[in-house]
């Protein structure tokens, strides 16, 4: 352990106030109706598993102001410019910042840029809470991320059962070998391996290829953060690793969607 502050906890004790108060302005059956009338499920998981089936790089491409260990990435901030360029680009799906105080993200993002573009978008937050994932669906995410390292195996079953219940898909996120053996518990093929530990943000892809051996084959694993050069992608798919949830290099670059079309040597469509 480092004596780092532990940012994930300080996240965490930030999303239950949040959750009470969104809770007071919209009660739990209101948003329920409102995720009962959003647009269906586009089927994150069938984007990533159709490229993977074939080799074929599977990019989530992140929609990321902002972030906690580097700052501020993109100014201006279009998430709709974003969208559409990084499905131009050839992302398989997006994934949108939705918290505001770590991350600047918003809900409006997420809509705004789902509305712009046919790819199926990742709801990128902190869940902790079944109303959260109700909310979720409400802006129209297609799938959720549960980050094993922020949640109990009882809370991270009940939100996954709250996902498929909306017919959504779910993406859960490991760091190291005991989250790993509780994530392989819930019944999903999407297994995140974060090469970044939330707790003290140090990065490294050699967390991605020491887990990988204890992943079962029918899984897809999908290695995400710190991926930046095509010697990293080469890297990984040597590895037979296809999946990538990549933001910051995007972010950083003028046009997100030709810097993920040059760093996967993809065919912009
Ligand atoms: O910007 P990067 O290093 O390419 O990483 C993207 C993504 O993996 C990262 O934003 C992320 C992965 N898991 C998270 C959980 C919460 C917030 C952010 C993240």
């Amino acid at each position: 352990m480092t004596d780092t502050p532990d940012i994930l906890k300080k996240i965490i004790a930030r999303k239950r106030v949040e959750v009470a108060a969104s809770r007071q302005v919209t009660p739990p059956s209101v948003m329920e109706d409102q995720a009962l009338a959003a647009d269906r499920p586009r089927g994150f998981e069938r984007a990533i598993e159709s490229r993977v089936a074939e080799k074929r790089p599977a990019v989530i491409a992140e929609i990321k102001k902002a972030s906690p260990s580097r700052g501020v990435l993109r100014d201006p901030f279009d998430p709709v410019a974003i969208a559409k360029s990084y499905q131009k680009g050839g992302a398989a799906c997006l994934s949108v910042l939705t918290d505001r105080d770590f991350f600047q993200g918003d809900a409006e993002y997420l809509k705004a840029a789902r509305a712009a573009c046919r790819l199926p978008v990742l709801r990128k937050d902190f869940l902790i809470a079944p109303y959260q994932v109700d909310e979720a669906r409400a802006m129209g995410a297609d799938c959720i991320l549960l980050i094993a390292a922020a949640l109990d195996d009882e809370t991270m079953h009940a939100l996954h059962d709250r996902a498929r219940h909306w017919g959504m898909d779910v993406l859960v996120e490991v760091h190291d070998h005991d989250e790993l053996l509780r994530a392989l518990q819930l019944d999903t093929r999407l297994i995140g391996i974060n090469n970044r530990d939330l707790r003290s943000f140090e990065v490294s892809l050699d967390v991605t290829l020491e887990l990988l051996h204890d992943i079962p084959d029918d899984r897809l694993v999908i290695t995400e953060s710190g991926i930046l050069t095509a010697e990293d992608v080469r890297r990984m798919r040597e590895h037979d690793v296809h999946a990538f949830l990549v933001g910051e290099v995007f972010m950083r670059a003028e046009e997100p969607g030709e810097a993920l079309a040059e760093l996967f040597e993809l065919n912009r469509s």
